[in-house]
């Protein structure tokens, strides 16, 4: 815990507690959620475990505040975003050793989503003031139909773990923008990056209950916000596992919801691809945040033409660009996996495809580093028997599945339940808008890895959930369509 603070310029931004309607508190039962460094096993420190009597003090606080947030004007709710933004990269570095202690991801690349999670607040900092209605000709000369859209009222989020910043304000963000008030229960790995952006909107001035962080049980937490007629809305990034628990239960009191959850990415290679372009491609799309990211690509599709010298291209970066450690460390871009069971998701995936007839290219095993670490790993000569194939692994395995033809790729790449991010790479014209067109996934990147920005609408389709999060679409999520007739008589 010791080391976490002496790493902080503003030991403040250290906070464990609960934020409620203002106040920093403890849970009512006094009970803790120990955190643990995921790269050294050392305690980081503990926040409340907060249950449901107080997440109903959340629910009312936010309930509360609701009326005054949303009589601003969209001006005054962007400026205080705003200044939460200005503040997030203040202390931007700060931020970054909380996450790297709490998450394990390296330092440079905690740092760059502090920047990204910030990004958010000024993306609908800005869509705040173009939150537009319109008007409709009427089917009579005495009567006018107005459209005018309005804030949904308290949402209620649950997030993970792999971006603990950019999962909380790419939602709160959007909530607040549109006036919304906002009650957050944290990924318990890692609560401290939550609490620490709690500080800071205090700081900013956003008023006191209009956003809340509750860490605690998840099942008692879940309960109480979608048993609250109260909350309007459920915004949930996470497993779909768990999203399909949560659209069960939302559904008690038909509140609104969006999931952004699991993913099957795939990574087309097709033999008309810049090869070198690829590789630095797929470098991006599969090891940022050691594998751990929804939108990291799972199975890499390669035209049998091409597939030996892709793979030897891959090889040579992975030797040369990965190197795994503690993510406090200079020149550390691959952290620890989040825990042991991680670990182990990693291992049966690389064993159980090489026992299917996988070729083991590099790595494949834990790292000697020991811990939580594992060697980035290539396997070649994958099939769909394998559980890569339809298993999110979510670690640093890169796992290549030879295709003969386009009709191939399409083919394999649609063949699973989710449906979030997709990449291929191709410098064919007709091939680019024929694969597009084909992939069912709410993303595609086309000759490049990385996709995610705020100004886009992040989402998928099928089991990878509902709804979009950035872009202008993110922010129609927090509101509600009303629809006025107005007669003027005779
Ligand atoms: N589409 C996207 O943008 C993203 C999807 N994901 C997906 O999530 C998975 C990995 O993340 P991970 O955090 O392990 O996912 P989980 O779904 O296990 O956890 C996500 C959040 O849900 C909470 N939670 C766990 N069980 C329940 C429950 N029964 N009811 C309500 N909330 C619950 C967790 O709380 P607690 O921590 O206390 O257990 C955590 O805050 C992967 O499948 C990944 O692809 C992850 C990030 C982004
Ligand atoms: O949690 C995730 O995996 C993020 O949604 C991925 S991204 O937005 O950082 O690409």
């Amino acid at each position: 815990m010791e080391a976490l603070k002496e790493n902080l310029k503003e030991t403040q931004l250290y906070c464990p507690f609960a934020y409620i309607d203002g106040s920093w508190v403890a849970a009512d039962s006094g009970e803790q959620i120990e955190v643990v460094n995921p790269a050294t096993g050392d305690v980081v420190g503990s926040v409340p475990r907060l249950g449901r009597a107080e997440t109903e003090r959340a629910i009312a606080a936010a309930d509360a505040a609701l009326p005054a947030w949303k009589a601003l004007t969209a001006l005054e709710r962007a400026d205080a975003l705003m200044k939460w933004h200005d503040l997030m990269l203040e202390h931007q570095q700060d931020l970054a050793t909380i996450m790297t202690h709490e998450q394990g991801k390296p330092l440079k690349e905690a740092a760059g989503e502090i920047a990204y999670a910030a990004s958010f607040l000024r993306w609908f900092a800005e869509q705040a003031r173009r939150i537009n209605g319109e008007t409709v000709p009427a089917a009579s000369s005495n009567q006018r139909i107005v459209v005018t859209k309005q804030p949904v009222g308290v949402v209620g989020a649950i997030t993970p773990w792999n971006f603990p910043a950019a999962m909380i304000t790419r939602k709160a963000g959007a909530a607040l923008a549109a006036g919304c008030t906002f009650v957050v229960k944290p990924a318990s790995q890692t609560p401290f990056s939550a609490t620490a952006l709690a500080m800071l909107a205090e700081r900013a001035g956003i008023p006191r209950g209009v956003f809340n962080v509750v860490p605690g049980r998840a099942s008692q937490i879940a309960a109480a916000l979608t048993e609250s007629p109260i909350v309007r809305k459920i915004t949930f990034t996470g497993s779909t596992e768990v999203g399909r628990e949560l659209m069960a239960q939302a559904s008690r009191h038909v509140q609104k919801i969006s999931l952004e959850l699991g993913g099957n990415a795939p990574f087309i290679v097709f033999e008309d691809a810049d090869l070198d372009a690829a590789v630095e491609g797929a470098m991006a799309a599969k090891f940022r945040n050691a594998g751990q990211t929804c939108v990291c690509t799972n199975r890499f599709l390669v035209q049998s033409s091409v597939v030996n010298a892709f793979c030897e291209k891959l090889a040579v970066a992975m030797n040369s660009e990965l190197k795994v450690g503690d993510g406090t460390k200079e020149g550390v871009n691959i952290g620890p996996l989040i825990d042991e069971k991680a670990v182990e998701k990693v291992s049966e995936h690389v064993q159980d495809a090489v026992e299917h007839g996988a070729e083991l290219l590099l790595g494949g095993h834990p790292h000697p580093l020991g811990g939580n670490f594992f060697t980035p790993t290539l396997i070649t000569e994958a099939n769909d028997g394998m559980k890569v194939a339809g298993e999110e692994t979510f670690g640093p395995l890169a796992a290549v599945f030879p295709f003969e033809d386009e009709e191939d790729a399409v083919r394999m790449a649609n063949d699973t339940e989710y449906g979030l991010a997709s990449y291929f790479y191709s410098r064919d014209l007709g091939r680019v808008w024929r694969v597009a067109d084909a992939l069912e996934y709410g993303m595609v990147g086309i000759n490049t890895g990385l996709i995610s920005n705020a100004a886009a609408p992040f989402g998928g389709v099928k089991a990878s959930g509902l709804g979009r999060e950035g872009g202008h679409q993110g922010i129609e999520e927090f509101l509600e369509t009303k629809y006025l007739c107005i007669d003027l008589g005779a």
